[in-house]
């Protein structure tokens, strides 16, 4: 929840300034200015932008474990600031204590995704990664639906103050499913025997090795950034935009910018489990780009009923979000998973936070007449759809070069387990060689994991030599020649 009770907008608030936003998305603002209203949108957003970039790293080196605790914690006290601040109506602590919550919320419900993504590729790495990415996110739009139909009534049914109580109280089951998780993953890596492992190659992870990060892991932060700087700006603008062209009444409107959120959730799960099968994330991202380009070339230059649009982001939408995001494991070796995550979020949401800017700007004063207003509307439609075709450009790029460097993001799971299959033939071979030779373990894999990348695109080009050499990755084609020839 993003502790608001809002009208216009379907769901928690996409990462951004609001700053255009009327205050009438809360009915009384607590007595708070516009001003300092959308301020508690803005600390939010930029906070998570900019701490996550440091919390996937610290995950990296600290565990999953204690990243799950420490920001559902961090959530947890922030809703509940938060929540106590708005008893402070009409005294001057409102609002540095419900920034303060804001702040502290903000730190720890972004880092918080950034380690569900990396628990969840560790745990489904082998067959069933895009499947859970679908999960996480369809109970993550789940709450999204549930805020738009249920936060008004709640507060209309026990006040303002007390909705936030209620708020806190999903965090603190939040706090209680990390606590959960947790200990499941600390059973979990014991019974695998991984615990020494894992600390080793968290003991390894340096922020440089950013920049040792593959051509592919760029052009995917690139076309994430791209693709979301069309699709949340949208839906967090889109309810008054449907109503000021379309001549809607609000509730309508926010009911069919909500249908692209609704179709995610119903969808999301039976795309990762189709992706997972048939593979081809990097064609799929390419097609869902260009498959959004209509989208927003219908609402800016033509009348057609506005749901057309919104179901049909619904579904392009759906399918970039779980083609793109559980590529990421693929091309970033596992250990730097954390930082790989934590980077692509930051990203993300700096662009998401900079597009709001702009779209903020174009529009200007809302109370301009309805033709100056479709004007400007036309122009955020062509500034979104500008950011779609970046990102249509780059996952073309993404393409070309998944292709010179084995197909990695392409591959279907046919595909990859006999090449896995044929790996495993060639490393039984070395590992056989060595140990008639007396050398030392060929396969003694620092710990890169079987189905991750490996370490850099060094390690890409000669796998063996490395110390993540594993049997992985887009060394599975490199590895391959090396280890024949
Ligand atoms: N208010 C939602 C923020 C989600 C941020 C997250 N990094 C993300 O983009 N997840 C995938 C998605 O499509 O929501």
């Amino acid at each position: 929840s993003n502790n608001c009770t809002d009208e216009q907008q379907p769901s928690p608030s996409p990462p951004g300034v609001a700053e255009h936003i009327s205050s009438t998305c809360c009915r009384d603002c607590l007595g708070m200015s516009e001003q300092n209203y959308n301020l508690l949108y803005a600390v939010y957003a930029w906070t998570n932008a900019v701490v996550v970039f440091f919390s996937g790293f610290l995950v990296d080196k600290l565990g999953n474990r204690a990243g799950v605790i420490a920001f559902s914690l961090l959530c947890l006290v922030g809703s509940s600031t938060f929540a106590a601040g708005a008893h402070l109506r009409g005294t001057d602590y409102l609002l540095p204590v419900m920034l303060l919550g804001r702040l502290l919320f903000g730190a720890g419900n972004g880092s918080l995704t950034v380690v569900q993504n990396r628990l969840v590729a560790f745990w489904f790495n082998k067959k069933e990664l895009a499947l859970a990415f679908g999960c996480v996110l369809a109970f993550s739009r789940c709450g999204s639906v549930l805020n738009f139909f249920l936060t008004e009534n709640i507060r209309d049914a026990i006040g303002l103050e007390w909705t936030l109580w209620f708020g806190v109280g999903l965090c603190l089951l939040g706090f209680v499913a990390a606590g959960v998780v947790s200990g499941l993953d600390v059973y979990g890596v014991r019974a695998m025997g991984l615990t020494e492992e894992l600390q080793q190659e968290s003991r390894r992870v340096k922020l440089q090795d950013l920049g040792q990060f593959s051509l592919q892991f760029w052009l995917l932060v690139l076309s994430i950034m791209f693709y979301y700087n069309g699709v949340f700006p949208f839906v967090a603008d889109a309810s008054q935009f449907i109503n000021q062209k379309y001549s809607l009444d609000d509730k309508v409107s926010a009911y069919i910018t909500g249908a692209v959120y609704d179709v995610s959730m119903l969808l999301s799960p039976f795309l990762g489990g189709l992706i997972d099968i048939i593979g081809k994330r990097g064609y799929l991202a390419l097609l869902c780009a260009l498959l959004t380009i209509p989208v927003f070339g219908l609402l800016a230059f033509t009348t057609v009923y506005p749901l057309v649009s919104t179901l049909w982001l619904g579904v392009t939408y759906s399918f970039a979000a779980a083609s793109m995001w559980p590529s990421l494991p693929l091309v970033v070796p596992r250990a730097t998973l954390g930082t790989a995550l934590g980077f692509s979020t930051s990203v993300q949401m700096i662009g998401i936070g900079v597009s709001n800017v702009v779209v903020g700007r174009i529009l200007g004063q809302t109370d301009s007449t309805r033709s100056v207003m479709l004007d400007r509307w036309k122009l955020v439609m062509l500034y979104l759809l500008g950011n779609v075709i970046a990102a249509v450009v780059v996952t073309l790029l993404l393409n070309a070069v998944d292709l010179k460097r084995g197909r990695k993001l392409n591959q279907s799971r046919k595909e990859k387990l006999s090449l896995e299959r044929m790996d495993q033939l060639v490393e039984d071979g070395i590992a056989h060689a060595s140990i008639e030779s007396g050398s030392a373990d060929a396969s003694s894999a620092a710990g890169y994991g079987v189905d991750f990348a490996p370490r850099s695109e060094a390690d890409e080009r000669s796998p063996l030599l490395s110390s993540g050499g594993s049997s992985s990755g887009g060394g599975i084609t490199g590895g391959r020649k090396h280890a024949i020839n």
